[in-house]
């Protein structure tokens, strides 16, 4: 059997599980993960390694195949620039792929035409789960059709994610009402949380994908500069540690970045210290009040913020870790596109890059 890789991409509204299924799938905390919905700015791509699986009596076994997963921001309707943007991305990563996984969060919404869903009178019965926006699933579903009509097409697998937190008889209805809205190559209902069926899901993504060969050097996890993560990171902290207001208008920009010369995993004398990475980054917000919010009474939020960021960011890079926080205010960044292109990371690694490049030609002129 030939090798198998591809690159696939893991759309569907806010909060449907997106980041969650992506770090269940590497075993590693990659994107950042919080209850609020849109915690996903940027497109993060993870790598994963899928052994041989060889053919039994009952099962039908796959070639070894490396996937490369697309977390994109979840699909809504764009309001903000930042909206856009976001938007953006989600066009961009199912543009370049192989394999779109549709996840949505059986929570949500169950199929209008079930019986047990239907009162006496034919109404139907808007329990809080079946709740919210018919708008945003529509939306999604549009982007979903779109690839119907792209050249060469490209199949769609429908994720129903969070079956831990419904019933096992609710399942079928769900499969049924969704299996009939889109062509999907395969529906697979799974817990991204307590990882059920996502062996299944690997199996039948390795299936779908085309021979080809590896695009990542076999133990890379991410294309991703750590300093990217370290970003995501705080910004998880403030999601989680600050009030309802503050969160959607904050931004994280790492100013400094230094590495410790000395290598994570060399040997060293026991009991001697990990070497230390020294970090300082700005969080920008829009106003002076969010600021006060921010850095909290004698700067007791701003510590607890940095404290929770710095343990995870230490676990990350295995080093000791220095983290400076600072809080910056930035008047409607949220709508500045000159702001908003700055804070991409890819963005900032091509102007190191051309620094850099400058750099070495005037040292090559001297
Ligand atoms: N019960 C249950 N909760 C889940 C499951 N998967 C994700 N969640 C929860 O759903 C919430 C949202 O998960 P995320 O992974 O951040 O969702 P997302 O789709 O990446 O969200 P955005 O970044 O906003 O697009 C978190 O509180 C998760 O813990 C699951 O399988 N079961």
């Amino acid at each position: 059997m030939s090798f198998r890789s591809g690159f696939v991409s893991i759309v569907g509204r806010p909060n449907a599980g997106k980041s969650t299924l992506l770090n269940a799938l590497l075993g590693q905390k990659l994107a950042i993960v919080t209850h609020k919905p849109q915690t996903t700015r940027t497109r993060i791509q993870g790598v994963v390694e899928i052994p041989l699986k060889k053919k039994t009596s009952s099962e039908p076994g796959h070639p070894a195949a490396q996937v490369v997963l697309v977390d994109t921001p979840g699909i809504h309707k764009p309001d903000t620039h930042l909206d856009k943007r976001m938007m953006q991305e989600v066009h961009d990563a199912l543009e370049s792929r192989d394999l779109v996984l549709f996840i949505v969060d059986v929570t949500h919404r169950l199929p209008k035409t079930e019986p047990e869903n239907t009162r006496a009178d034919g109404k139907i019965k808007t329990t809080g789960r079946m709740a919210l926006s018919k708008a945003e699933d529509d939306f999604a579903l549009q982007l979903i059709q779109r690839l119907k009509q792209t050249e060469g097409g490209c199949p769609v697998v429908l994720l129903l994610n969070k079956i831990d937190a419904i019933s096992p008889a609710e399942i079928m209805p769900l499969i049924a009402h969704w299996s009939g809205l889109y062509p999907f190559a395969e529906v697979i209902p799974i817990s991204a949380r307590k990882k059920i069926n996502l062996d299944l899901l690997l199996d039948k993504v390795v299936g779908l994908l085309p021979e080809g060969q590896r695009y990542f050097p076999k133990h890379q996890l991410t294309d991703q500069p750590e300093r990217f993560l370290v970003a995501e990171l705080i910004r998880e902290k403030i999601l989680l540690l600050t009030g309802e207001e503050v969160p959607y208008a904050t931004a994280v920009v790492i100013e400094k970045y230094e590495e410790p010369t000395e290598r994570p995993d060399a040997k060293r004398p026991k009991g001697a210290k990990l070497p230390l990475t020294k970090i300082a980054a700005a969080i920008f917000c829009e106003r002076t009040g969010q600021k006060a919010i921010l850095i909290g009474k004698q700067g007791a939020m701003l510590k607890e913020i940095g404290t929770a960021a710095r343990k995870d960011i230490e676990s990350l890079l295995g080093t000791r870790v220095f983290l400076e926080l600072f809080v910056k205010v930035q008047e409607e960044w949220r709508s500045k596109p000159g702001f908003i292109e700055d804070l991409d990371w890819r963005r900032e690694l091509e102007q190191i890059a051309a620094k850099q490049a400058a750099e070495a030609e005037t040292g090559d002129l001297k």
